[in-house]
This record gives structure tokens, sequence and C-alpha cells, in this order.
């Protein structure tokens, strides 16, 4: 579904991405690892189009993403739940769901009732808040409604960074059993995530970044490639 090949990006002078190559296949939930600083989230915002790459090339269904808009991206089908949330102030829960029917309008306007009905069906802890302003949501209650907001616009593939920062354990435990329940359902995705242990038990493979390059992958179900990874990264 998604193949990265020889990625390079450079923020000014300096070269964050050297000829990064990862695959995404669908169904997959794909973990990106590696100490801080190492490129994780360039590599994610160059995806999505935000960062534009210096060399290489990004594949999404056949179709070559490199110098694509973000909202173009988006509506190839890609998602991108950012690490810092960003729950819009002064807007309620539902409202900002709503968002995302305007950021990445991949549904027909008739189909919009019937998604928010499917997410309040994921999420129905945001049902019962729809009235709240989503500011005010604990910040477990926040991640779920910033990836809410992001599959009422269909996405193949979710990007997610960082999903558990900052959360306390058994709150990051409930953001890592949705990822399951979103790969039960299908949906394909690519997951940054420090605290590798918990997201290594709902992911299918792993790369882990060192200085802008792949230095392990593998499949998280292998104890071998698991310890390899232990290795490498050093956690
Ligand atoms: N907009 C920017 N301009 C200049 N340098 C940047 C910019 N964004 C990130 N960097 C630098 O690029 C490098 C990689 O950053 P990136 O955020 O991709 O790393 P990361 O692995 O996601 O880190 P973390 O785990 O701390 O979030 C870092 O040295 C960072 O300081």
């Amino acid at each position: 579904m998604l193949e990265l090949k020889q990625l390079h990006t450079h923020y000014g002078l300096s070269h964050v991405l050297q000829g990064v190559n990862i695959t995404v296949g669908a169904g997959e939930v794909v973990l990106l690892c590696g100490r801080n600083g190492v490129g994780k989230t360039t590599v994610i915002k160059t995806i999505a189009g935000w960062v534009a790459p210096t060399s290489g090339s990004i594949y999404f269904d056949g179709v070559e993403l490199n110098g694509l808009a973000p909202d173009r991206i988006c509506r190839l089908g890609i998602g991108l739940v950012p690490e810092d949330r960003r729950i819009f102030p002064g807007l309620t829960v539902e409202e900002n769901i709503r968002l995302g029917f305007l950021q990445c309008p991949r549904r027909p306007a008739a189909q919009s009732r019937r998604a928010l009905e499917q997410v309040y069906g994921q999420f129905p802890r945001l049902k019962e808040r729809r009235k709240q302003m989503g500011t005010t949501l604990s910040g477990g209650e926040q991640q779920m409604l910033a990836i809410a907001r992001v599959l009422v616009g269909a996405p193949k593939l979710l990007l997610v960074d960082e999903p558990s920062e900052g959360l306390a354990p058994i709150i990051a435990d409930e953001i890592f059993a949705i990822i399951e329940r979103l790969r039960a359902d299908g949906i394909t995705i690519l997951m940054v995530e420090q605290n590798v242990h918990r997201a290594l038990d709902v992911s299918s493979r792993f790369y882990a970044l060192e200085r802008g390059q792949v230095i392990a992958q593998g499949n998280a179900g292998s104890r071998v490639d698991r310890d390899a990874l232990m290795k490498a990264i050093a956690v």
C-alpha cells in the first residue's frame, strides 16, 4: 500500500532523513520507533506532504506522492493524527469531529451522519461528551477525539504520531486497545511510538530509525526480531 524508497529530507542544511526505505502492506500495523530526534515525525510529515522530500520517492496505492499538497494526499486516503492532537479551542467534541469532513472530504455529504454514528459506535465516550468543549476532555479522550476526527474522512492509511504521549499507563493501554480494534476493522496504520514494548504487542511489523536511517526491522511477533530491536535501540 505504501512504499518509501531512498527517502531523503532536509530542514535547511540539516540532513534529517538519509535514505529511508519502508513499506506498509494493506491491513498491517507498522511501528516506527527509535530515540528522540532521529527523524520519526519527519517520516510521517514527509508522507503527509507537510514537509517536501529532497529526493527519493513515496508511492501510495501506486500513486507517487512526491510534490503533492497535503490536502491532495489526504483525499487520496491518508489521514494524519498529529503528535500535538490539535483539538480546536471553542468547539465542542462533535464540532471538532465534524471538522474532519471539511479537512478531508472523502465521503459524500449524504454519508456524513452515518460516519458520525460509526465513530460514536467506536468511541462511546465521545458520544456521551459530544456537547462538551473539546479542550476540556482528558488527555486520553483528546487522543480519541484526534483519531475520530481523522476516521470520519474514511482513510485507507492512518498515520499516528505518538498516540500514548503524556498519558498515564492505564489510559495509554486504552489507546493501544483502540489501535488493535482499528487493525481488526482492517485499517492500515503506520504508528510512531516511544512506548515500544506496548506498541509491539499491537503491531505486525516494526522499523527502527537511527540518525535518519533504518537500523533494524522485523516481525513484531518474532521473539528473535524483538530482541534484535531492543539491542539496536537499547531500551
Ligand atoms: N521544522 C524543523 N526545522 C528544523 N529542524 C527540525 C524541524 N523539525 C524537526 N527538526 C529536527 O530534525 C530532527 C528530527 O526530528 P523529528 O521530530 O523527526 O524526530 P523524532 O524522531 O520524531 O523525535 P521525537 O521522538 O523527539 O519526537 C531533530 O534533530 C529535530 O530537531
